[in-house]
């Protein structure tokens, strides 16, 4: 017989080196444990001054979440990579949340959806979700004040915009107050090999980010629309036969969907940017976006006319999207990012003077950049 320690004992020698270390981490622990108390009871205090401040004082405060990130990262000299705090903190401000007042976010369901991820990656595990089955649902929960934020994917990097979010901001009036750029890595999911999948299911969107891969791979499959990629994931789970849903890997976990292929997109930098909006407008930070929608006269330069405004004002665009008006043919809604807050004055001024050349111009918020 051996002396040799059996395997995943690290050894008498190793253990009493590990020792003292350990004995350093447990005293270290016990003092973050107490610092992190210390933190969320003057969280507790912050709530307090909340709520005395009434209905219109946001929970959530994106511009000081930025502002607390960014010194964060200031104040981070390693070894801990910056994205590895930012994840502390994310969670430490979810269970402030959770302190000051319980929030209620809601998003396209079922669970396991893109959006599902992107709230997780903004509110964290301290906040309730609430799955919901479309994007009017979304805007009218947060409208009612049954959800106090609403996620709400509007571009893609791979496919463009998500017209059925963009046709919402026009009919509703909940502000944008802040934005997430998720990178969206997507997954053949299915109980089935390859060859005997002759349908799959996904939310047209993804269909679309997969498009070269699905015809490379699944030249004869059948590509059937879902409200999301999750419901695709569900819909595969009740009838796998001869079925594969493209979705998340929280969605393999959740609807017990094995994983056949990952990164199945045909973009590896794909990325999805989701608009969170709220009942309340945030402060600016001095690193902001501002969303707005306009309709012109039918008439030749109207458009330019309008975009002028923002060139002479110094303004940066950063998006330029366009919707039929569904009152008139050929007629259009113009949606626009530009880089500012709608109360600095340089944009204030440019708004007042881009709306005598509109229509209609609406500001959909002003929050900071992701
Ligand atoms: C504590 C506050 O409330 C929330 C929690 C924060 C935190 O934990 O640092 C920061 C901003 C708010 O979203 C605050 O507004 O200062």
């Amino acid at each position: 017989m051996s002396d040799a320690a059996p395997p995943g004992d690290p050894g008498e020698a190793t253990r009493e080196k590990l020792a003292p270390l350990r004995d350093e981490i447990d005293a270290l622990d016990e003092k973050i444990v107490g610092l992190l108390n210390a933190r969320a009871r003057v969280v507790v205090k912050v709530g307090e001054v909340k709520r005395a401040g009434g209905e219109d004082v946001p929970i959530y405060a994106p511009d000081r979440e930025q502002a607390v990130l960014e010194k964060v990262r200031k104040l981070n000299h390693g070894p801990l990579p910056d994205r590895c705090l930012e994840a502390v903190w994310r969670e430490l401000m979810s269970g402030s949340f959770a302190l000051e007042r319980p929030l209620r976010i809601g998003y396209l369901g079922p669970a396991g959806s893109f959006s599902h991820l992107a709230a997780v990656s903004k509110f964290g595990q301290s906040v309730e979700y609430d799955e919901l089955s479309d994007f009017p649902a979304i805007f009218d929960a947060v409208a009612r004040g049954h959800a106090d934020y609403g996620l709400i994917p509007i571009e893609n990097s791979t496919h463009g915009g998500v017209t059925a979010s963009l046709d919402c901001f026009l009919e509703s009036g909940v502000p944008v107050c802040a934005e997430i750029l998720l990178p969206i890595h997507h997954n053949l999911l299915s109980r089935v090999p390859l060859e005997r999948i002759k349908t799959v299911y996904s939310h047209p969107q993804v269909l679309g980010q997969c498009q070269r891969w699905l015809t490379a791979q699944l030249p004869h499959a059948k590509r059937l629309d879902a409200a999301s990629s999750s419901q695709a994931a569900r819909i595969v789970a009740e009838n796998p036969s001869e079925s594969a849903a493209i979705g998340s890997t929280l969605a393999s976990q959740l609807y017990r969907l094995p994983v056949l292929f990952d990164n199945i997109e045909d973009n590896p930098n794909n990325t999805t940017r989701f608009s969170i909006i709220g009942r309340q407008s945030p402060r600016p930070t001095g690193e902001d976006k501002t969303a707005l929608v306009f309709t012109t006269e039918h008439r030749a330069g109207a458009l330019t006319d309008v975009l002028n405004v923002f060139r002479d004002h110094g303004l940066n665009l950063t998006r330029l999207a366009e919707r039929p008006s569904q009152r008139m043919n050929w007629e259009y809604y113009f949606f626009i990012d530009l880089l500012g807050h709608a109360e600095e004055p340089e944009v204030k001024a440019a708004l007042d003077e881009a709306r005598g050349h509109c229509l209609q111009l609406k500001v959909l918020g002003s929050f900071p950049r992701a």
